[in-house]
């Protein structure tokens, strides 16, 4: 798929970039830390199959946290509502996405499906007999999203967060103590670390922000790929939740859909206009890529995106 150059975001992406001095690359994942943090590029894709850009967007970064509402959705397919919820609550929680305090505190499930427990929790319903199964049916998913055959997961990134996730352990056995999560841990964890490191590039990453801007649905083929109902209500959380503890503060300057990652990217979608795709691996205190939340800024004010 071809991406044009646009001179425009050009403009606004050496702007944006002046932050990233101000920002620092993921480390507690080893393999992070080999990003540049003064890259910083943007795609944006339109319901008509036009894709404009800048930066370099052939680079594949890992999706990180931008997973969970990609889980979020195929567990909604595969086991309903009523199975997710009862597994994750919906409100945001004001604590960093990996904080265990609330697990300990209240016994109950994990507040949300972005934080790592509530993803950990939704990972824990894909279907599959196995988790070489339950990893293909999400690759597939996500292949049929992004309208990618070749996506694929690092297994590098995958195994350096495995040796390392020693949070994300304590997290996973929490709940298992309270009824949350029934399977082996480590199964848990391999399929949660490996779900982590699918990678794929800025476009990809706007293709898939764009099906859930126009509800579920590939403009360009016409194919629902999931209900509108379950578009509509990963996009909710994406605004409550998707930025972790300052989607408060991006809701108010920036005000679409969007989610992020520690690797840098940042998944957006416009509703019924279209998705955006951002790579920019320094990041700010809460995690999130300071260079593409002043990118997200900018062009909010200047393509008037905010949904409020
Ligand atoms: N915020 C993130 O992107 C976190 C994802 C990462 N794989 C973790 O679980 O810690």
């Amino acid at each position: 798929m071809e991406c044009s150059s646009s001179e425009e975001l050009k403009q606004l992406v050496k702007e944006a970039k002046k932050q990233t001095k101000f920002g620092k690359v993921a480390d507690y994942i080893p393999a992070l830390k080999k990003s540049s943090p003064h890259d910083l590029s943007v795609a944006i894709y339109y319901p008509d199959g036009i894709c404009i850009s800048a930066g370099d967007i052939e680079q594949k970064i890992t999706l990180q946290s931008i997973s969970k509402v990609l889980t979020l959705a195929l567990a909604l397919m595969d086991c309903g509502e009523e199975c997710v919820f009862n597994k994750v609550g919906y409100e945001p929680t004001g604590d960093p996405y990996n904080s265990i305090i609330k697990l300990e505190t209240s016994h109950a499930k994990p507040l949300n499906p972005m934080i790592n427990a509530g993803a950990l929790a939704v990972t824990h319903l894909i279907k599959g007999a196995s988790v070489k199964e339950r990893l293909g049916r999400i690759i597939e998913f996500i292949r049929e999203l992004a309208g990618d055959k070749e996506i694929s997961y690092s297994a590098e990134v995958a195994q350096s967060e495995f040796e390392t996730s020693h949070l994300n352990r304590s997290l996973c056995y929490f709940m298992k103590q309270d009824g949350i999560i029934e399977e082996d841990v480590e199964d848990l964890l391999e399929l949660y670390t490996k779900q982590c490191a699918i990678e794929m590039n800025c476009l990809d990453l706007a293709r898939i922000g764009l099906i859930f801007a126009m509800d579920g649905r590939d403009s360009v083929t016409g194919k629902a790929i999931m209900p509108v109902h379950v578009a509509r209500l990963c996009k909710t959380f994406m605004v409550t939740c998707g930025m972790y503890n300052a989607s408060g503060e991006f809701a108010v300057r920036v005000g679409i859909p969007a989610k992020s990652g520690v690797s840098g990217g940042i998944m957006g979608s416009v509703p019924n206009r279209f998705g955006i795709g951002i790579f920019g691996p320094a990041l700010d205190k809460r995690g999130n890529s300071i260079g593409g939340i002043r990118l997200l800024e900018m062009m909010s004010e200047r393509y008037k995106l905010s949904i409020f």
